[in-house]
């Protein structure tokens, strides 16, 4: 049955034609993809969607997500298709997977491309979160160079994008920028203290330089920024191979295998919810914030405390052997680190919603419902 609120006032036609003006755009880009930049779009199927909002042509917006097919992209990208949005989902599933965005192939609103941010691509889009590139230590590592590639060139790409097409863009930058911290908690004040030629200086000073790349098009060019700098995550669809504490834990213990804890467990972490996360992001992009800001839950634990508390989580009423080991520490791990949230709390009236034994609890069950799948 035809959608009776759709044919009738002038508002609604324009609504249709704001429709077929976005089907058109969504051909042309997709051709602008293959013929231009030789990106693969995948083709869409026919399937059950969660509920999107409806929103008015005036409200709703052309959204690209770099990194979409990520573990905090692809989060990003269901709460801004929630919303109603024209989601564009870029990645280059080096460590993004198809999977994570699956619900949504298909879906009128939301595009797949295959794409390194290392090249330029051309689209038309009125935001950009750019979030590509691998965040964890194990994955940055493994590649220094094309860490500090994609930090500088994926990020000049994204503002040279966001400078053509005035889109406002958004850094997802991280608490790494601070190194290993002089300064506890770490304010957005504090310059940092890093390592320039460390094993981690591709992610730190790739990412501090993207910081720099952002304010330099917002004083030189005008391009409208917004900069998150993002403190530990977990929550489910992190990769089992991904490496950081929070997934190496639990699926130790999950496996009843020794939990790994490098060096003496003091260095301190506070681990926010990936959907806290997103809903900053999403209000930081949505402000008049242009200063760097902390996103982050400031509950700090030792590595020790933590790996108890899994073992607690994940052992509850069953027989485990799985015991915490200590294994050599890792060169300039920073031994503490926790955010100074006050600017979100004043400037967006954020904070964590979500404590991390609660979310914690979530991701115990994902990663065991995703070990039982295996099974
Ligand atoms: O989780 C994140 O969001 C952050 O993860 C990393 O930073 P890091 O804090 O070093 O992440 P982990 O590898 O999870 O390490 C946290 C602490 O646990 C320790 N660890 C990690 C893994 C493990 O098996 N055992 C273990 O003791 C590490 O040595 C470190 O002290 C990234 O570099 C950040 O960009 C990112 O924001």
């Amino acid at each position: 049955m035809s959608d009776p609120i759709e044919n009738k006032s002038p508002q609604n036609s324009e609504h249709a034609a704001q429709q077929q003006q976005q089907q058109l755009y969504l051909r042309s880009s997709i051709t602008a993809g293959i013929r231009r930049n030789s990106s693969v779009v995948y083709p869409v199927s026919k399937g059950e969607y969660p509920p999107v909002k409806r929103l008015d042509p005036m409200h709703k917006k052309r959204i690209l997500v770099t990194g979409g097919a990520g573990f905090v992209g692809s989060h990003l990208v269901d709460s801004l298709m929630l919303l109603g949005h024209d989601v564009i989902c870029l990645d280059n599933f080096f460590t993004g997977s198809k999977t994570n965005v699956t619900h949504w192939i298909g879906h009128p609103h939301f595009e797949l491309i295959r794409h390194d941010v290392v090249d330029p691509i051309l689209l038309e889009v009125d935001q950009i979160y750019h979030l590509a590139c691998p965040a964890s230590p194990r994955h940055y590592q493994s590649n220094a160079v094309k860490t500090l590639k994609t930090s500088f060139f994926g990020t000049y790409n994204m503002l040279g994008l966001a400078k053509r097409t005035k889109a406002r863009f958004l850094l997802a930058s991280t608490s790494e920028i601070y190194g290993s911290p002089a300064v506890h908690p770490q304010p957005e004040s504090y310059w940092g203290n890093v390592n320039p030629i460390g094993p981690r200086a591709c992610y730190d000073e790739g990412k501090r330089v993207a910081e720099a790349l952002s304010y330099s098009y917002a004083r030189q060019d005008n391009v409208d920024i917004r900069v998150a700098r993002i403190f530990n995550c977990f929550g489910p669809r992190m990769n089992w191979n991904d490496g950081r504490v929070v997934s190496n834990f639990i699926l130790q213990a999950l496996e009843n295998k020794d939990l790994t804890v490098y060096g003496d467990g003091k260095a301190t972490r506070c681990f926010q919810y990936v959907q806290d996360l997103v809903d900053g992001l999403i209000r930081l992009m949505d402000s008049d914030v242009t200063e760097p800001i902390n996103l982050g839950n400031p509950e700090e634990y030792t590595i020790n405390e933590f790996a108890e508390i899994i073992l607690k989580m994940v052992g509850e009423g069953k027989e485990t052997t799985a015991k915490v080991v200590h294994l050599p520490a890792v060169e300039d791990d920073p031994q503490r680190r926790k955010p100074d949230i006050t600017k979100a709390k004043e400037l967006l009236g954020w904070e964590p919603k979500v404590s991390m034994l609660e979310g914690l609890r979530g991701t115990v069950a994902y990663f065991r419902s995703t070990l039982d799948d295996e099974h």
